[in-house]
Parts: C-alpha cells; structure tokens; sequence
C-alpha cells in the first residue's frame, strides 16, 4: 500500500496523536512492504542469527523456527505496528444517562519490550467517564491489545491507550494503569523475578484527587503514586 494512503488511514482512524511523542516511532517507508514480503525478509534475518550461533538449521527441531518467528512476529506479536489491524471501536450514545467512572479493569497485557525484544506480561486497568457517548467493553480490551502488540516501552503503551480512547469518545475523561513484569528484568540482567513496572496516565477530570482516588480504589493498588 502507498505510504500516503496509509497515513490518510492513521489520520482518519486518529491513530496516536499526530506528531506526539506518544507515537511508535516509524519510518515513512514502514509499510512499503506487504505482510508476506516481510516475512520472507524476517525469516531470512532469523536464519542468519541462528546461523551465526552455531546451530544447525538442517535439524529437524530448528529448520521451521525461521519462518515461525517471521510469522509470529508479522501476524501476532508485532502486529499492532499496522492500522489495518485497529480495532473499530463501536461507540453509543449514552441513552441511560449513566454518569458514573465506568473500569474496565484486569484486562490482560502481553507486550515486548522494544530494548530486549523480550515479553512484558501484565494487566491494565482502564476507566472513563462518558459525555454522551459509550463503548462497547471489550473494545477497551481490544485497543490495549492492539497498542501491546507492537516493540514496546510501557509509558508509550499506556499513552497510546489513553490518547485512543479519548479520540474515540470524545472526551478528555479516560485513564489507564499498567502493572507489568519486564522479562528483561525479571529474567536476565538483573533477573529480579519479583519487581514489576507500573505506569500511569490520566487524562481530564483523572486528574482531579478524588476522581483518581476512586479509580485507583477500584483497581485496588496502592494510592500513594
Ligand atoms: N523506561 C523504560 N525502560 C524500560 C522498559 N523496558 C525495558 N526498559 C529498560 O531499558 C533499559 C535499557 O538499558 P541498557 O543499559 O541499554 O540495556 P542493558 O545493558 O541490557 O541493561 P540491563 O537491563 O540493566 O542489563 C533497561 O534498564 C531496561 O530495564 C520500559 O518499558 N520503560
Ligand atoms: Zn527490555
């Protein structure tokens, strides 16, 4: 697909704010290639590294594992870097006049780290509070997953979460938390398995003390940060 047409198709899904920090850094080139070009090209990359290691890729254990891990990454892990894959977030009008925070919360987070290239396991937890329009639920779950499925840093992340919904429902009102283990820290480097990162946003009256305390009550983690 034309870069151009792609990036019409980010602008009109009002993919992370144009221009934001909050944005995954992309190339202007980035979706030149289609899916299977860049597996073919992914798998050749992976074999290199293999290679390189010494193993042996006749082996009958090894010789699919590049093409695997092309695939995994183009269609699963990393597919959240295409706009294509954006959720459509079905949104209603608020017939009940519900006023109240509505948390989404324990929705669960697999993401990679974009430092290591390694998993970050964890839960977010996502709260609004409507002016006249609704989401469906799980599409609360479906944009976290789709903002995971990219190389990630956690801030970015819950950013990128809070921005989507506020463009969705039209209302500055929207706050994430991210409670997540790093692999890259749980199981290399420092390897301390129990420490875990979490991160927050809050948007419009999230900032206000006592809406954030509710939210954070809620979510039942410690109200302090
Ligand atoms: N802020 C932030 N840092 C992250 C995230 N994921 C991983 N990191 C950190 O990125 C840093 C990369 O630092 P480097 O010193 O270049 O990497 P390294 O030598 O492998 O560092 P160690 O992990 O300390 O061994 C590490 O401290 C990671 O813990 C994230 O989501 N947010
Ligand atoms: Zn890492």
């Amino acid at each position: 697909m034309k870069v151009d047409k792609i990036l019409n198709e980010i602008e009109e899904m009002g993919d992370a704010h144009a221009g934001s920090s909050a944005n995954t850094p992309l190339r202007e080139d980035a979706f030149e290639l289609s899916d299977s070009e860049k597996i073919d090209l992914i798998k050749e990359d992976v074999k290199r590294i293999m290679d390189t290691l010494g193993l042996d890729l006749t082996d009958d254990s090894l010789k699919g594992t590049p093409l695997r891990v092309a695939k995994m990454y183009v269609n699963e892990i990393f597919s959240g870097l295409h706009p294509k894959r954006k959720p459509k977030a079905s949104v209603f009008e608020n017939k009940y006049k519900y006023g109240e925070m509505l948390v989404e919360k324990n929705i669960t987070v697999y993401s990679t780290c974009e430092h290591h290239l390694l998993p970050i396991v964890g839960k977010a937890h996502v709260a609004y509070i409507s002016n006249g329009t609704v989401v469906g639920l799980s599409k609360m779950n479906r944009i976290v997953d789709y903002f995971a499925k990219r190389p990630q840093v956690q801030e970015r992340m819950t950013m990128q979460v809070v921005h989507e919904l506020q463009n969705v429902l039209g209302t500055p009102d929207v706050a994430c938390v991210i409670d997540a283990k790093h692999l890259c820290v749980n199981s290399r480097g420092i390897r301390d398995i129990e420490s875990s990162t979490v991160t927050s946003e809050f948007g419009g009256a999230f900032k206000q003390k006592e809406i954030k305390r509710e939210f954070l009550d809620y979510i039942k983690l410690d109200t302090s940060f």
